[in-house]
């Protein structure tokens, strides 16, 4: 709830509601534990902690199939060709928006969100990705395509540009409660009252243009972050706020490219110059773990860390974990 309360208006996979997140935390553990009727279903809930001091610190997630259970819908934005010989060789291209729900059974990745007092200092990289570490874990789970989500434009008092000039329109509604239904209902009212016709992006005011594609301030780190990782533009922005999709095919993560399954033990690599940071995961599941360790690769396929991470992970010397090193 915490969480909830400080990632702020338009982050719309943590609303403000208990009831949702217990839920949300219900069926992560039923994801987890593969008690679910159809592995599409999952909806993976990762929970990061300060090991030091005990608090949750932040989080992030991973949506198995998106569509599946309800419609997904984004707008995607086409070019089409203006071209008249007739009006003296005129030749111009216009973008319009429209509506589709192509992404149906790709995976999502989201709700990245850190308390600001402990975001740098790897945090985030852990936070997202840990997610592609427990893809990697078991490939079969998730789709082939992977997509993410980015927070558009919107002011502290839930303002957006996009919102203002368009969906207002259809909705008659304030984008902070469309944003609440969408997180908190089956989106009937999207497939309701969402216009049905392209829209021209030249009949937008320019403050509306300007957003679309754009991401909220908070979210340029973890732009940064997922272009690392190699997920793209895909032309797809938000219906509500403009902000951008991106997506990438899940074998071209660089996180799941650059990992590798190894033996694990313990030993002192504190004083060794030749340890790399890196990222430790359990790779296993329903007791999927990951953490940030100091890491020396013996051979290829040993590798040895300080004791703590095995109490981090509640793993033991011997067990095969999967390792990601910073380069
Ligand atoms: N910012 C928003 N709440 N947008 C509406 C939800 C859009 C999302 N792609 C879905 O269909 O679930």
């Amino acid at each position: 709830m915490e969480l909830a309360e400080l990632s702020g208006p338009g982050f719309t996979s943590l609303p403000v509601d208990e009831g949702i997140l217990k839920d949300r935390l219900k069926k992560s553990e039923d994801a987890f534990h593969s008690r679910l009727q159809r592995i599409e279903y999952g909806k993976y809930l990762l929970m990061m902690d300060n090991t030091e001091t005990g608090e949750v610190v932040g989080c992030s997630a991973v949506k198995a199939g998106v569509g599946i259970d309800q419609p997904f819908f984004n707008y995607r934005i086409i070019t089409l060709a203006q071209a008249s010989h007739a009006a003296g060789n005129l030749r111009f291209d216009m973008d319009a928006l429209v509506l589709t729900n192509e992404y149906v059974g790709c995976t999502e990745v989201g709700t990245l969100f850190l308390k600001a007092n402990h975001r740098g200092g790897g945090a985030g990289r852990l936070a997202a990705q840990s997610r592609y570490l427990m893809m990697a874990a078991a490939p079969d789970r998730f789709g082939e395509k992977v997509l993410a989500e980015l927070r558009g434009v919107v002011d502290e008092n839930g303002m957006s540009p996009f919102w203002e000039c368009l969906g207002r329109h259809f909705f008659r509604m304030d984008f902070t409660e469309a944003d609440r239904l969408s997180a908190t209902t089956d989106n009937q009212f999207i497939c309701d009252l969402m216009p049905k016709y392209p829209v021209y992006v030249d009949l937008l005011p320019p403050e509306a243009r300007e957003v679309i594609g754009r991401c909220h301030s908070d979210g340029v780190g973890a732009y940064k972050l997922l272009q690392w990782e190699g997920f793209e533009f895909d032309r797809t922005v938000d219906i509500f706020d403009g902000g951008p999709l991106v997506a990438t095919q899940k074998r071209h993560l660089r996180t799941i490219q650059e990992s590798r399954v190894v033996k694990l033990e313990a030993g002192d690599v504190e004083s060794s110059t030749e340890a790399r940071k890196g990222l430790v995961s359990t790779d296993k599941y329903p007791d999927f773990r990951a953490c940030q360790a100091q890491i020396l690769c013996q051979e290829d396929d040993v590798a040895i860390t300080s004791k703590d991470i095995f109490e981090q992970l509640k793993i033991k010397p011997g067990d095969k974990v999967r390792i990601w090193l910073r380069s």
